[in-house]
């Protein structure tokens, strides 16, 4: 979209392009990053188990933990490939802001990992009593 004040960019609105440009960055980072990868694969059958045997409430709280997880996930990978580019060499405004989106990160995968942690356990139990 162009940016009338920064005189740059192209002119129009380009839905489809966006959706492409936002497709390749998270399928790069999924590829790229397996530490973002693994956490999809596991998310995912526990996503589908408990939309199947779960209240509709319970799942959605699964996919938004997932959600919020892979934001932070890719917000972290970004910070890091930009901080490198800009100073590749030890410097310690770089090691703060790179702890600082760690921390970011952080906090969201261990609300992800109690949330589903709790659906597994709900879902083992619906397992064995039936
Ligand atoms: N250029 C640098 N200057 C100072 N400290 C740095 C620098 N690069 C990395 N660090 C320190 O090392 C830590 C890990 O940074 P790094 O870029 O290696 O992330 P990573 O281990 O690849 O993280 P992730 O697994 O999330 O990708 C940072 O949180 C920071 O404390």
């Amino acid at each position: 979209m162009r940016k009338r004040f920064l005189d740059s960019g192209q002119p129009g609105w380009q839905p489809l392009a966006k959706f492409r440009v936002a497709l390749r960055g998270l399928s790069g980072a999924a590829v790229s990053d397996f530490s973002v990868l693994y956490k999809l694969l596991i998310s995912l059958p526990i996503i589908l188990l408990s939309l199947v045997y779960h209240p509709w409430l319970d799942s959605l709280l699964v996919i938004l933990v997932t959600v919020v997880m892979l934001i932070a996930e890719l917000l972290n990978t970004a910070i890091e490939a930009l901080c490198d580019l800009v100073e590749s060499r030890y410097d310690r405004q770089v090691r703060h802001i790179k702890d600082v989106a760690a921390a970011a990160a952080w906090i969201a995968i261990l609300v992800w990992v109690i949330v589903l942690v709790v659906a597994g356990k709900n879902l083992v139990h619906h397992f064995m009593a039936s």
